[in-house]
């Protein structure tokens, strides 16, 4: 029997008087790779900060990684966690040479502080790089990149220290086309290798959903409209109720896509 990397039973998060999460339960298998899809307000960032350790449920018990959020030192299940978001985003300096955004990771800082780094450290972080399509920036700084190819120094940022769960928020908002299937590349060959973290991804879109992803968790008004594999869960009708609107939803050589219903 795997092990539950993410563990939330009936999770509620209350912020001034108001759920942003209710009655969350969800089991997290060990190298599972999980998409999180919803609308805007959701919870799905909610839910995201909870599995980051960054939020503590209000209602119910979170387990991550073995360490139940409330009763462990999360300055130590923290390290063991690859996070790509907005927020961490926003905290990396602009004039840090993109390589270095990369190797910190490995430090669990954001910023680069005469730390001493492996030449391996170095020709690892240059891989990541080339992954996610973003080959030959290592010597620009962060500040001087587009929002889609910082987006994607974030993922390997995040994958960088070989965490235990990688959990990316909305790593293709703001990519253009070519960015986002670049992205989606990067993240296909990931979920598709057994040594691979187990990932959780949250998005808007299902064309963004990486082939080899295996789960699903449907989202609305704080709540989970479904959850559990892609091929059970995710259909025009779920769809449909999660954004409340009728949709049609088509499988084509892996890839999805969704558009209003005619
Ligand atoms: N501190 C807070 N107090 C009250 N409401 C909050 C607070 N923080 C977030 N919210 C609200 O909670 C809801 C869920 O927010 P969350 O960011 O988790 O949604 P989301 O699904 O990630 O949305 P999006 O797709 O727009 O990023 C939103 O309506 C948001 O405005």
């Amino acid at each position: 029997m795997p092990e539950a990397v993410v563990e939330l039973d009936s999770v509620g998060v209350v912020r001034s008087r108001t759920h942003l999460l209710r009655d969350v339960d969800l089991t997290v298998e060990e190298g599972q790779r999980w998409v999180v899809l919803g609308p805007n307000g959701a919870g799905k960032t909610t839910l995201f900060d909870v599995m980051a350790a960054r939020t503590f449920p209000s209602e119910g018990r979170a387990t991550v990684l073995g360490e139940t959020l409330g009763e462990t030192d999360v300055s130590e299940l923290r390290p063991r966690i690859g996070l790509s978001s907005a927020t961490l985003a926003g905290q990396v300096p602009g004039r840090e040479k993109v390589r270095d955004v990369v190797l910190t990771a490995a430090h669990g800082v954001v910023g680069r502080w005469r730390e001493q780094y492996d030449d391996v450290d170095v020709a690892r972080a240059d891989q990541l790089l080339a992954a996610f399509g973003v080959t030959g920036l290592g010597d620009r700084t962060f500040g001087t990149l587009s929002e889609g190819e910082r987006k994607r120094v974030l993922v390997a940022r995040a994958v960088m220290t070989d965490p235990e769960l990688l959990l990316l928020d909305e790593p293709a908002a703001g990519l253009d086309l070519r960015g986002r299937e670049d992205l989606v590349r990067g993240l296909t060959s990931l979920a598709l290798d057994p040594a691979s973290p187990t990932t959780v991804l949250v998005t808007h879109h299902v064309e963004e959903i990486p082939p080899g992803f295996d789960h699903v968790l449907l989202m609305r008004a704080a709540q989970v409209v479904a959850a559990g594999p892609v091929e059970t869960v995710l259909t025009a009708g779920a769809l449909s109720d999660t954004f409340g609107t009728a949709l049609e939803l088509r499988l084509d050589d892996g890839r999805w896509a969704a558009r209003a219903a005619r």
